[in-house]
């Protein structure tokens, strides 16, 4: 089987509001893909396999078959089988372990792996209810204007009841966050005025979204595009000879984990009753993609980009991953070690709150995050030597669950 590298990539500046500037959904995915191919320094014509991850195209733009968009934007890729991947917030890791899988089956060398979403095209109530196509349908998040948020407070509820849990933590969270994004010249928010008292309970200074959520903790609606190019051990033996690197150097996907359960909110709840991991299947999926990569625990890696849709999400990865015990995630806040001077920084591109969340494109730039942390490329977002680093992306209440463990050296 053959490993899996990362040649190169791209993000679109996750600032822009692309129907704003009179483009579409379309520009947003050839610009991305434009730039990953002259990053992983190939021909287009190289690429030989598709793959996109996208949640609401059809929603949101009226846009779907967007992996025809590849023989669009080039000739040369007009006859390359390609397909589109949905599982809401973690369509594009899917989308990452479908070329991955192609690879390693050993029937293709080369893939073009784009995640995108458009969604600033719509008014935030509108968007909103969009975005609410990840929850089951009439039978859960009913009763609220926002869904997700609404959610992600019965989560912070079910911590409150199992552990208890600190609005003071989860907006500290939110604050390292935005303070991340502002070295990162591709942030959504790198420009934004934080006011003293915004990560506080202030009602006017952090509106309360739904329940114990507020402005502060909420990922941004955002568009953008995230485009990584994959390649078998050959191409990268033919990467590395070319560009005078060598292969150890080369990034690339050492472990994975995939775990799903059960779409209703409620009925994972009922499942962990009386256990202290809310979610335990995110545990076993970090555990399957340590193990697979080689690694004994989580600190073993240099940082985690982990999904932060709200800022209990990011407070769930911490405990989760097993950086502390379970219900202890405020330690780990505390003592400061998730900030990028820490000894387990999290985040440190911004996360979904600070850079953005263009649903379909997170998986794929979170990847692409780590790839730039491991080769020193994340310029003023660099972790010091950094080896080795783990995506965590989740769609809807944690319903679909993906690590990658993208790592250099043997
Ligand atoms: C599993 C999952 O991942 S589920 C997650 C799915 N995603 C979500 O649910 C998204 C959650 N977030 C939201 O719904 C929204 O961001 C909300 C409701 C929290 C806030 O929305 P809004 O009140 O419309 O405010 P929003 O943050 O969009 O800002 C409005 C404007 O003010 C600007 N702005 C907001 N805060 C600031 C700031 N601190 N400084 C400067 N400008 C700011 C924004 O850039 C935006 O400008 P624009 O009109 O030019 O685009």
């Amino acid at each position: 089987m053959s490993q899996v590298y990362i040649l190169g990539g791209a993000q679109t500046d996750f600032a822009r509001n692309w129907s704003r500037e009179g483009l579409e959904i379309y520009d947003l995915f050839a610009a991305a893909l434009a730039d990953a191919i002259t990053d992983a320094d190939i021909d287009p014509g190289q690429i030989e396999v598709g793959h996109v991850g996208n949640f609401a195209g059809e929603l949101f733009t009226g846009q779907g078959l967007i992996n025809g968009f590849f023989g669009q934007v080039y000739p040369e890729l007009a006859a390359i089988p390609t397909s589109r991947h949905e599982a809401a917030c973690a369509s594009g890791s899917i989308a990452m372990l479908s070329a991955m899988r192609d690879i390693e089956a050993g029937h293709y060398d080369v893939a073009g792996v784009l995640g995108l979403e458009l969604m600033r095209n719509v008014n935030g109530k509108t968007g909103a209810e969009y975005l609410g196509a990840a929850a089951w349908q009439g039978h859960e998040a009913t009763d609220c204007v926002y869904p997700w948020p609404h959610m992600f407070d019965r989560i912070t509820r079910e911590y409150e009841q199992r552990h208890g849990i600190s609005s003071e933590h989860l907006a500290r969270i939110a604050e390292i966050n935005f303070g991340n994004a502002k070295a990162n010249p591709r942030a959504q928010t790198r420009e934004w005025q934080f006011p003293p008292g915004c990560f506080t309970q202030d009602d006017n200074l952090n509106p309360v979204i739904e329940g114990l959520v507020r402005k502060m903790d909420c990922g941004q609606i955002t568009d953008g595009a995230a485009c990584l190019i994959l390649g078998s051990e050959k191409a990268a033996w033919q990467y590395a000879v070319r560009t005078g690197k060598r292969l150890a150097d080369i990034p690339r996907i050492k472990g994975w984990g995939h775990r799903s359960a059960p779409i209703l909110l409620e009925r994972k709840l009922q499942l962990s009753a009386g256990q202290p991991l809310l979610f335990p299947h995110v545990q076993m999926m970090m555990q399957d993609a340590l193990q697979r990569g080689g690694f004994n625990h989580i600190s073993d890696l240099d940082g985690l980009e982990t999904h932060d849709c709200f800022s209990v999400t990011e407070y769930m990865a911490i405990d989760h991953s097993g950086l502390t015990a379970p219900g202890e995630s405020w330690k780990a806040v505390e003592e400061g070690r998730i900030t990028r001077d820490g000894d387990f920084p999290i985040n440190p591109s911004g996360g979904l709150i600070g850079l953005g969340h263009p649903v379909g494109a997170t998986g794929v730039r979170m990847a692409l995050d780590c790839a730039r942390q491991v080769t020193g490329r994340a310029g003023a977002c660099q972790l010091p030597g950094a080896e080795n680093m783990a995506t965590f992306n989740l769609g809807g209440s944690a319903t679909t669950c993906v690590s990658l463990i993208v790592g250099v050296g043997s």
